[in-house]
């Protein structure tokens, strides 16, 4: 199978170095000496523990890129804010799955509505779904075992996802709800930066001396469940099936991304913490941060539909400098009881 991953991040590269194993994979990064480095150096920096294998291609022309799998499969890995770019050029009939994971800022739009903004207007057929779940890049690069869900409303693009990924290291299941995923994959990135913020408050407060009312692991689990109530609450809003958000692109994502250091989304929160202006923890990350940019779309979203979502409001006050990190902990502690539901 002729494969082109469009965008040589870290999650591109990672699935790029597994799937050539098996297939013809062509790793497109949209700057030229990006490409030239990578092709010389057979590393990539957003990777840099990585060695790309020989049969990768490596190429910074998206005609060809294009043209490469144009009756294989096209895979956009670029962050978020390139996804309508990327699926604006795709030709006529193509099959994609993207693995962004967030809300396109400004238009507030999931992944699969700005792709169904775009067919009628190039009157392509397009043939999409998502590739998401809990996979931290380094760890598929190092070939560790990772499970990951394919989603389509197109159940034969799902099963070809299985086709082409599916090994004994990365497990791929299906699923025909792709507004579970990617509410899932959006909101789970505003939750690892709550819990980064909280986490961040405690080693602080570990740091000084005797521990004190500084959230600890009681507050990371409460943030984890009440977290994954918010996008449950987002996702049936928007017409997702509640099974979704038990299974690998809701609890199984939000739970890694909360809880593992390799996320970038936690590490902006456990910044933060530390009280480090958002600008410079987002030049000092040197990688995307999804949840960023998606917090304030998530809180449109969710009160346009009339969804209450505190932990989502208290990380966009945060990230906008209107709360600091230990004012939003004391706001969510002090709101009223309510039932769990
Ligand atoms: N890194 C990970 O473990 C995982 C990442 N993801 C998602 O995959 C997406 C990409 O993440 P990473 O590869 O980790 O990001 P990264 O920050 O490592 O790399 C981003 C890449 O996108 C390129 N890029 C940025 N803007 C672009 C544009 N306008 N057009 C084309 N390329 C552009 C950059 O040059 C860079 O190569 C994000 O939405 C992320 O949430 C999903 C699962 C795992
Ligand atoms: O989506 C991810 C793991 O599934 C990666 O999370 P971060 O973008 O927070 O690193």
């Amino acid at each position: 199978m002729k494969i082109s991953i469009l965008g040589a991040g870290a999650w591109g590269t990672a699935l790029a170095v597994q799937a050539a194993a098996r297939h013809e994979v062509l790793l497109w990064a949209r700057s030229p000496s990006a490409a030239a480095e990578m092709q010389a150096s057979r590393r990539n920096s957003y990777l840099p523990e990585t060695e790309l294998p020989a049969a990768l291609q490596i190429s910074a022309d998206l005609p060809q890129a294009m043209a490469h799998a144009a009756e294989g499969l096209i895979i956009i890995a670029t962050p978020m804010a390139a996804l309508r770019e990327m699926l604006g050029q795709l030709p006529a009939g193509s099959r994609c799955l993207w693995l962004c994971k967030g809300f396109e800022a400004g238009s507030g739009l999931l992944g699969h509505e700005i792709a169904r903004e775009l067919q009628p207007q190039s009157g392509k057929a397009l043939r999409v779904g998502i590739l998401s779940g809990p996979s931290f890049a380094q760890e598929v690069a190092a070939d560790q075992p990772t499970a990951l869900v394919a989603a389509s409303e197109d159940e034969a693009l799902a099963q070809a996802a299985v086709n082409i990924f599916h090994s004994e290291r990365l497990r791929i299941y299906t699923s025909n709800d792709p507004v579970g995923v990617e509410v899932g994959g959006a909101v789970k990135n505003v939750m690892a930066i709550a819990v980064g913020i909280a986490d961040g408050l405690r080693l602080a407060a570990e740091a000084k001396g005797p521990v004190g009312s500084a959230p600890g692991l009681n507050a990371r689990a409460a943030l984890i469940t009440r977290g994954l109530a918010e996008m449950l609450r987002l996702g049936l809003a928007l017409g997702a099936r509640s099974e979704t958000f038990m299974g690998l692109s809701g609890m199984g994502d939000l739970v890694l991304t909360a809880t593992g250091d390799l996320s970038r989304n936690r590490r902006v929160g456990l910044m933060l913490a530390q009280g480090l202006p958002l600008a410079q923890i987002l030049v000092d990350l040197g990688h995307v941060a999804e949840g960023v940019y998606s917090a304030p779309t998530v809180l449109a979203r969710a009160r346009a539909k009339g969804v209450d979502m505190p932990i989502t409001e208290a990380v966009v006050a945060v990230l906008e400098g209107r709360l600091s990190p230990a004012a939003a902990v004391d706001l969510l502690m002090g709101r009223r009881a309510r039932a769990e539901h």
